[in-house]
């Protein structure tokens, strides 16, 4: 596949290794600065931009009729914008928070362990995301996929990153060197603990998720999720 990059920094660039290494060929870094990028060529475009690029960058992709995946994080308010726009020009569009495969499992994994203990009112939950100091938007879009997940699943109704009240689960969100991605969904009584956690060692499993996606989505019409791609209900 011609794979164009929307962002050319710590993903962009791990992700145009893993996909020269899977054969494909990058015909497209667009790293900001300049107005507009050049799509001719391209079978599918990747972004992980910035919170205040990635709609602009999905945009132009799904009018140009270029299947787009995004793993941006922070702009989530535009969703639906993005899945009207995708079906009024007959597009393509996946969107993940992490492309991470044992990720992935672990929103599975997540949603089930919300299921059982919805049943136990002395657990009382709560979400820890740890990422490195560079990164722009808190929560991570994971701990708000983990939250949803688990909210749909319990009586919990909303999600905090403040103290939170009744009924609403509180999320803690840290930020230390270089952590690439950590996080815990912790129930706690008096008692004792369960906890689940997922630590992703470097970028590498985000990139390779992304460029699998990728090949996944790049002749097919719709809106994806990993899910789909990986073929989980
Ligand atoms: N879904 C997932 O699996 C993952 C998502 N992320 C998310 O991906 C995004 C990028 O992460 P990183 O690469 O670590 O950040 P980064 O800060 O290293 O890279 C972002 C790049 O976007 C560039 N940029 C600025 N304006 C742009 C524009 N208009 N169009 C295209 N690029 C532009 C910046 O110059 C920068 O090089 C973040 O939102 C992060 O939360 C990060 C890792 C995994
Ligand atoms: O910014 C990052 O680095 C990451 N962002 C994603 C998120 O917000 O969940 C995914 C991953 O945890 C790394």
């Amino acid at each position: 596949m011609n794979i164009a990059l929307l962002g050319y920094g710590k993903m962009g660039k791990t992700i145009e290794t893993i996909g020269i290494n899977r054969g494909h060929h990058i015909v497209l870094k667009y790293d900001g600065g300049a107005e507009n990028f050049n799509l001719e060529n391209c079978d599918v475009a990747i972004d992980f931009s910035l919170p205040t690029a990635a709609v602009n960058n999905i945009s132009t992709c799904l009018k140009a009729g270029v299947p787009v995946i995004s793993g941006t994080t922070g702009w989530l308010k535009d969703y639906d914008k993005i899945v009207a726009l995708c079906k009024e020009n007959k597009g393509t569009f996946l969107y993940a928070s992490n492309f991470s495969l044992g990720v992935n499992i672990f929103f599975k994994l997540n949603a089930t362990l919300a299921k059982l203990m919805s049943k136990l009112e002395q657990y009382k939950a709560n979400i820890t995301e740890t990422h490195h100091t560079q990164k722009r938007d808190a929560p991570s879009g994971t701990a708000i996929t983990l939250a949803e997940g688990l909210i749909e699943n319990s009586d919990y109704s909303s999600w905090t990153l403040d103290s939170p009240k009744a009924k609403q689960l509180g999320i803690e969100a840290k930020r230390i060197d270089d952590v690439p991605g950590t996080h815990e969904v912790v129930y706690k009584s008096q008692e004792d603990s369960i906890q689940i956690t997922h630590t992703a060692h470097s970028r590498q499993g985000f990139a390779l998720g992304a460029v699998i996606a990728a090949e996944f989505v790049h002749d097919k019409k719709g809106i994806f999720t990993m899910k789909d791609v990986l073929n989980i209900s």
